[in-house]
């Protein structure tokens, strides 16, 4: 059996991204950047209002003032003349200043009555934007290889600019393998029935490392129409991902399903607990990723494999999916044995406390664990305070 680390490396090694494509903003939530994003327009676009006041020359209202109201500045529809002294004009937030005026005075300390304004001695501040002083045009606003957040979005945006280059998404596929598994929902009136937890959770986290899933089947434990299903699906995907069948049981046919289009393993096999089943190849032109059945086990290596695969066919680094922190343990831990071991946990305190439930079939943990906390194999003793990696679940 080879390491996780191993086994890393070699899945890292074919994850190259796809290429590129060009979208509308409104379409690239959550897609990531080919190039950096720059700038097309200064922001502000001019020395604006930061309130709703009056624009003035702070020299004429030093010790108070009654100065008449010549005009009105809006955003979009600025006062289009030059503001003499001993005069001021009605602005908003976000309207340019008169060319002349250097300070706004908000209307909360402003008396307006049949055109004139009087004005109080105020110091204070100038409530006056300067243009570019968020930022001015050529500015790299983000750079490549950026995920695009709501955050994002609003810097891209706000630079005028509407289209970005981003890597194309990998096609990701499911095959869900085993007979007793129902939609979740369905499961309660039949005995044997087991809702099928992994093949949402497996979905979700696909996505949320930048993959489009296309398609999720749920197949019977028949070798014949199995291979049939993979076959399709590996059509029409850069991603296939098969969940369970992984052991040794007589109706395990994960492997056995793709085989016959074509299957080079990467790996069969890792040290590691939970997902000692686990394995990669690739088929087809696709990559496929075999994940054990187990719904913790899924899921681990779901985090652990499928995100650093679509990491690095996204054109980032694969590793950037598996940094780790380091916490402290709250808690001794026994030696884990001959197996790598990722407890699932949540941090407190500034420690990490390891869940009560560590079983590779367990489905309540994941709910609320939102740590995987990384224990080397062997007679390694653990005590509380050792400081161990950590990564986000
Ligand atoms: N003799 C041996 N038996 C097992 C070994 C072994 O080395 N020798 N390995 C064990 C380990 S470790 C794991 S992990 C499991 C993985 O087995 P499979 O990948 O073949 O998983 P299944 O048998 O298909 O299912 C296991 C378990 O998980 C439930 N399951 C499966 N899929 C889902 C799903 N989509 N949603 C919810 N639950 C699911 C299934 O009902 C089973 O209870 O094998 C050990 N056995
Ligand atoms: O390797 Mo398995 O995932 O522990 O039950």
């Amino acid at each position: 059996m080879i390491s996780f680390d191993e086994a890393s490396a070699l899945l890292a090694g074919v994850a190259a991204p796809l290429g590129l494509e060009t979208l509308p903003l409104a379409a690239a939530h959550g897609r990531i950047l080919a190039g950096p994003v720059v700038a097309r327009i200064d922001s502000p676009r001019a020395d604006v209002s930061a309130m709703d006041g009056y624009a003035v020359r702070a020299a004429d209202i030093a010790g108070g003032a009654a100065l008449p109201v010549i005009g009105r500045s809006y955003p979009g529809q600025p006062f289009a003349d030059d503001m003499p002294p001993q005069a001021c004009v009605r602005i908003f937030t976000g309207a340019a200043l008169p060319a002349g005026a250097d300070r706004v005075v908000i209307q909360e300390e402003v008396a307006e009555a049949d055109g004139i304004a009087t004005f109080g001695a105020t110091g204070g501040p100038t409530f006056v934007r300067p243009r570019g002083s968020d930022f001015v045009i050529g500015r790299e606003l983000l750079a490549a290889g950026t995920k695009l957040t709501p955050g994002a979005l609003l810097a891209i945006g706000g630079g005028d600019v509407g289209e970005v280059r981003v890597w194309r998404r990998p096609r990701v596929g499911l095959l869900v393998t085993g007979d007793e598994l129902v939609a979740p929902g369905t499961a309660a009136a039949h005995p044997a029935a087991i809702p099928d937890s992994v093949s949402l959770a497996v979905a979700a986290l696909a996505a949320d490392w930048g993959g489009e899933v296309v398609r999720i089947e749920r197949l019977a434990d028949d070798l014949p129409s199995a291979v049939a299903a993979a076959g399709r699906m590996l059509d029409e995907v850069d991603v296939l991902v098969v969940t369970g069948g992984a052991s040794v049981g007589e109706r395990d046919h994960a492997k056995a399903m793709v085989a016959p289009h074509g299957l080079e393993l990467l790996f069969s096999k890792v040290a590691m607990k939970p997902g000692k089943p686990v394995w990669a190849g690739r088929a087809g032109g696709a990559i496929v990723l075999g994940l054990p059945g187990n719904p913790t086990s899924a899921l681990v290596c779901a985090r652990l494999f499928l995100a650093p695969l679509l990491c690095g066919m996204t054109g980032r680094p694969p590793a950037e999916a598996l940094a780790a922190r380091t916490l402290p343990l709250a808690e001794a831990v026994a030696p884990v044995g001959s197996r790598e071991t990722f407890f699932r946990g949540h941090e407190d305190g500034g420690r990490v406390v390891l869940a009560d439930h560590q079983d590779s079939n367990g489905q309540r943990v994941p709910g609320s664990a939102d740590l995987l906390v990384r224990l080397p194999a062997g007679d390694v003793a653990n005590p509380a305070g050792t400081l161990v990696p950590v990564l986000a679940l």
